[in-house]
């Protein structure tokens, strides 16, 4: 179970300035969970704010227990994230490579360690593109390879952020069956709104704080609403 207790999260050195995030009570234990809002409303704060990627200015965000301001090494072990520009997470010259990496602590040996992690690139899809350099990769490719990589340390979470933004049709469905088949909390920002309905709750950000928060159809129906994005019928 996540929890944040009066969380701020104000801007860089400007510590009287508005808050960026204002979350006074929230608690996210469902496995599917989902967050939408316009552009720079708070999701990516919120999101990094659960594995201690940003620390809270006020108030705390705990992880089963531990909070994340004291226990990010910790925190960080369970929650793995998921960036939106794969190269900020792809460290190695290939995918391979980068799943042995992930695997290094989990796999002591190197023949078994390269049978699992073309194993888990293999689920992916992505086995003929293994040894290729992740520079060679489309965004969509990198964006896969970045997700086995993190997925392969089995993490107790997985947090998202904007996952489908680079993939095409195909991709955007692979990747929808694979979170829907994994075994871990997911929590996801995502702009498409069909990836935010397969959730079993939404939280729509606006301004900084959670506007909307329940079932995915009527928390669609509200961003919708908010955006004024709802065209009137023609007379
Ligand atoms: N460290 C920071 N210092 C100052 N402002 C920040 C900081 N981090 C984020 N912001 C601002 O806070 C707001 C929320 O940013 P955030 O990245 O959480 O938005 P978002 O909803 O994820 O946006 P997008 O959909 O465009 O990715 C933005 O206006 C951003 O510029």
């Amino acid at each position: 179970m996540i929890k944040f207790r009066d969380v701020l999260v104000r801007p860089d050195f400007a510590e009287d300035a508005a808050p960026i995030l204002s979350v006074p009570q929230l608690a996210l234990g469902e496995q599917r969970i989902s967050i939408i809002g316009a552009n720079g409303s708070g999701k990516s704060t919120l999101l990094k704010l659960i594995n201690g990627l940003v620390l809270p200015d006020a108030g705390t965000v705990d992880v089963d227990g531990r909070d994340t301001a004291k226990h990010g090494a910790a925190v960080r072990r369970k929650v793995a994230f998921v960036f939106t520009d794969p190269l900020s997470q792809l460290v190695m010259p290939t995918p391979l490579e980068d799943v042995e990496l992930s695997l290094r602590r989990i796999h002591r040996n190197r023949t078994d360690r390269r049978n699992a992690a073309m194993e888990i690139l293999t689920g992916f899809g992505l086995a003929a593109l293994a040894d290729q350099s992740i520079y060679q990769l489309s965004g969509g490719e990198r964006q896969l390879a970045a997700l086995a990589s993190v997925l392969a340390v089995d993490p107790d979470v997985l947090v998202l952020d904007e996952p489908s933004t680079l993939l095409d049709l195909k991709n955007t469905l692979l990747l929808r069956d694979r979170l829907a088949s994994l075994p871990q909390q997911v929590i996801l920002a995502t702009h498409d709104l069909e990836l935010a309905r397969d959730s079993e709750r939404t939280l729509v950000v606006d301004s900084g704080t959670v506007v909307y928060d329940g079932d995915p159809p009527a928390a669609v129906d509200f961003y919708r609403k908010l955006c004024a994005c709802i065209r009137e019928p023609t007379p």
